[in-house]
């Protein structure tokens, strides 16, 4: 999305000691530049790459159908729900077993011990006297308890991930000995070195992996590395997933006609028994019409904003206007997706707009970061979406955030029809407040009817 002139600024020592610093800007992904970087995305790119775990996603879908359906009284009944909450909950429990096959439990019990913990970390990076002055978290601890007993709270978070990290390697350690033994080879491959078996394997033990088979030191990450990874792929994946899945429920319960639509896709793909089903990536693949509504809804209400800050690496002009060396810039991912001159009326929720004769093949599984065609008639410019970004450093779950989403929409439209409230404050237009650089909708309560 930049050019060279422009590098993702570096973000670090301002931040070392804090919260958000042990826990977010580290050493991983989203925060290091230039040859670090490059070292990281491609030990990290496979593992993305993988095809997708939809079973699993599958099956905690069905999870939470039945928490959902064990406060109703019957299929008449409507059940009301705060849908943000409950799908943080889902995505979670998503992430952690895709990320290092650790179930939160979040979708059974969403006040139990970790996800608590996880929660108390995410907003204690937030607060804003310690986001202002950092410094007094890193000396002056001691005067502030619960800041403190926060920081504590990190440690056991942190420590978890280590011991993770700890048994999945002496598992893959002994599983590369075992291969060794049976095949009598000095060399043997780990059990999963090719990218099509990837599907039952979390992203943690494919970046073992590549450590185990690597032989120079400065191309593995270290377990701080690691670590630092995991932490960002929650911060990054969870509540933007949350976010896209909400903003989806929001715009379908806004537009009924839209929302019987992409049923009547989820039907004729999956079939109309009155029972949960899975979709398999084939038939992930055919659900072109829900794909349009989940692009419409990352471009009017997309969870990204804004790009992080960019720095000029020199003096250089964009758009008619000069920037000096040194310069912050940013882009604004909200403008690019509401510029009139890109699309036609902006504010209209309009799937049909992602319509195109290619759409079949638009299925959101390629590493293309615009692999979205838009109708030239609605858009001139297919460059002006990117609720991902794009070019070299766009989001590397962009795949795995489309897998759930494509995964669980269909499932929820074939189980449910949902609408707003009478009283809804979401009746003109949604209410969203940002946490974290994400936006999301704010006590989006939704009427649930069960289909079977
Ligand atoms: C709807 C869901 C998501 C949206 C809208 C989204 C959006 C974005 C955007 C706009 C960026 C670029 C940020 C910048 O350059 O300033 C980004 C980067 C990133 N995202 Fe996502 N993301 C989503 C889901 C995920 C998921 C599921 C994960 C991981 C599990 C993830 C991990 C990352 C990481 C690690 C980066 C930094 C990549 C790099 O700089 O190489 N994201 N995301």
């Amino acid at each position: 999305m930049f050019g060279s002139e422009f590098t993702k600024t570096a973000l670090g020592e301002f931040w070392t000691g804090t919260i958000l610093g042990r826990f977010i800007i580290g050493p991983n992904l989203f925060c290091v530049v230039d040859r670090q970087w490059k070292k990281q995305r491609k030990i990290a790119n496979p593992a993305f790459r993988r095809s997708m775990p939809l079973p699993l996603f599958g099956r905690l879908t069905q999870k939470l159908f039945k928490v959902i359906d064990s406060s109703t009284t019957g299929e008449d009944t409507p059940i009301t729900i705060n849908v943000h909450p409950l799908m943080k909950r889902w995505t979670l429990d998503t992430l952690g077993n895709a990320s290092f096959e650790f179930d939160f439990g979040a979708i059974d019990d969403s006040n139990n011990e970790w996800v608590l913990r996880y929660e108390t970390i995410l907003h204690a990076c937030e607060a804003p006297l310690f986001a202002l002055f950092p410094f007094l978290e890193r000396r002056f601890l001691n005067w502030f308890p619960e800041r403190k007993r926060i920081h504590d709270e990190l440690t056991l978070f942190l420590d978890k991930m280590q011991e993770i990290i700890d048994k999945k390697r002496n598992k893959l350690l002994e599983q590369q000995k075992q291969q060794q033994d049976e095949l009598g080879q000095k060399k043997a491959s780990p059990s999963s070195s090719d990218d099509s078996d990837y599907s039952n394997e979390d992203l943690l033990s494919l970046m073992i992996q590549n450590q185990l088979q690597e032989t120079d030191v400065n191309n593995t990450l270290t377990d701080e590395e690691l670590k630092s990874n995991l932490c960002v792929f929650f911060m990054a994946g969870n509540d933007t997933t949350t976010a896209a899945l909400s903003f989806m429920i929001y715009h379908l319960a806004k537009h009924p006609e839209i929302q019987e639509r992409a049923r009547q896709e989820a039907f004729r793909v999956l079939g109309n028994e009155p029972t949960d089903i899975i979709p398999t990536i084939q038939q992930s693949q055919e659900l072109v019409y829900i794909t349009m509504v989940i692009n419409e809804t990352l471009r009017i209400t997309g969870p990204a904003d804004s790009l992080t800050p960019r720095t000029a690496t020199k003096d250089t002009e964009l758009g008619g206007v000069f920037i000096p060396k040194g310069t912050n810039v940013t882009v604004s991912l909200y403008e690019l997706h509401h510029n009139p001159r890109f699309w036609d009326q902006p504010d209209v929720f309009d799937p049909e707009r992602f319509a195109s004769s290619d759409s079949q093949q638009n299925n959101g599984d390629d590493d293309d970061a615009n692999n979205n065609s838009i109708n030239a008639t609605h858009c001139s410019n297919k460059e002006m979406f990117a609720p991902f970004s794009s070019g070299s450093r766009v989001c590397i779950g962009k795949n795995l955030s489309m897998a759930q989403q494509k995964l669980f929409l269909p499932m929820l439209l074939r189980k449910y029809r949902w609408d707003l409230p009478e009283d809804s404050i979401h009746r003109e237009k949604v209410i969203t407040e940002t946490t974290m650089d994400v936006v999301h909708p704010v006590n989006l309560n939704i009427n649930f009817k069960r289909i079977y």
